[in-house]
Order: C-alpha cells, then structure tokens, then sequence
C-alpha cells in the first residue's frame, strides 16, 4: 500500500474539497434565508397577516425558474428545492408565531 496519493486521486480529493465548501455556503445560506423569513413572520404578525403568501410563493418560483435557466441547471430539481425551502420557512414561521 502505498501512502503517496496518485495524482488521479489528488485531484478527486481537490473536486471533493471543493464541493465540500460549496455545501457549506449552501446551507449557510439556507439558513440566512430562513433568519430573513422569521423576520418576515414578526412583521406578519404585526401586520395581522397570514403566514402563507401564494401570490409571493409563485413569484419565487417563477424567479428560480429564470435563474435556473440563466445558470443552464435543470428547472425543474431547482423548483422543487425552492419548494422545499418554502415549506421550511412556513414550518419555522408557524412554530414563532
Ligand atoms: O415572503 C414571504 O411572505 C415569506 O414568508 C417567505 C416565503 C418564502 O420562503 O419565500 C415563505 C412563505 C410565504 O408563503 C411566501 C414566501
């Protein structure tokens, strides 16, 4: 067994380093998207207004819709985790309201 990594490997290592700071930006924004939305559920609140926002939901779809197409990735798996993240957000303003 050798303990010197060929460069194959190396370079995988590096894709994988790469990717394991990429998710970390990933769900470091998830969650500043779910701080801003706890925001959001405080000024509801206030404000007398229902949790849920269809008009404002589809307007989030329709934008992860063009930037999906902008960034040349399937439109599709990118709205089906914008709607996932809206249904976290829901979750997580229903349970501080
Ligand atoms: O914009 C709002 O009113 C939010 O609460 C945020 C958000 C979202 O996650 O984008 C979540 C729930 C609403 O139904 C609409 C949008």
């Amino acid at each position: 067994m050798s303990t010197n990594p060929n460069p194959e490997d190396m370079s995988l290592d590096e894709l994988r380093d790469e990717i394991r700071t990429i998710d970390r930006e990933i769900v470091e924004k998830i969650a500043q998207r779910t701080y801003v939305a706890d925001t959001i559920a405080q000024v509801k609140d206030e404000k007398g207004l229902p949790t849920t926002d269809e008009q404002q939901e589809q307007a989030v779809m329709d934008r992860a819709g063009d930037n999906a197409e902008q960034f040349d990735v399937d439109e599709n798996l990118v709205k089906a985790i914008f709607r996932l993240l809206i249904e976290l957000n829901k979750v997580e303003q229903r349970e501080s309201r």
